[in-house]
């Protein structure tokens, strides 16, 4: 089972989708920012981890979406976490991923998401994001 965290990160009403590079497994799909969950860490450390790796930026990590957390992919099973994430810092490096795009509400579905981060979509079109903006 691959334990993943990922961070649902709010700016000025939008949120940071991150498309994955074609040669990764699920290359071409967009997800969070975030990755697998080390041995030593907790979901939400996972999170700071990979927003520091990905952006340059320091992370204040929220509550936990209240969101399914286990799926059959076609790669294995996953559990997953996903949290809303308010940054601290502005670098926004965006190293890790192929593309990155900020979605207003409206624009979240103009992407093509992995099947796993779509019942958080569909929970963030459906949140008033001011409580996580800064
Ligand atoms: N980060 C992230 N991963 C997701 C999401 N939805 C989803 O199914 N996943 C899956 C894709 C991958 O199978 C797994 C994340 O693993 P990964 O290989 O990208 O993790 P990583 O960044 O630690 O990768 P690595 O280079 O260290 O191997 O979780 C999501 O919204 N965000």
């Amino acid at each position: 089972m691959l334990k993943v965290a990922a961070s649902v990160i709010v700016k000025d009403g939008k949120i940071l989708a991150a498309r994955r590079k074609a040669e990764r497994i699920g290359g071409g799909y967009w997800e969070f920012p975030g990755g697998k969950v080390e041995a030593n860490e907790t979901p939400k450390q996972a999170c700071q981890r990979e927003v520091l790796e990905e952006l340059g930026d320091e992370a204040e990590i929220l509550e936990r979406l209240k969101v399914k957390r286990h799926y059959q992919t076609p790669y294995g099973s996953l559990e997953i976490d996903f949290f809303w994430t308010r940054l601290k810092t502005f670098n926004l490096k965006h190293v890790a991923a192929s593309e990155y795009r900020w979605l207003t509400k409206e624009e979240l579905w103009d992407v093509d998401w992995l099947e796993a981060s779509k019942p958080a979509v569909s929970l963030i079109a459906q949140t008033n994001l001011e409580k996580y903006d800064e």
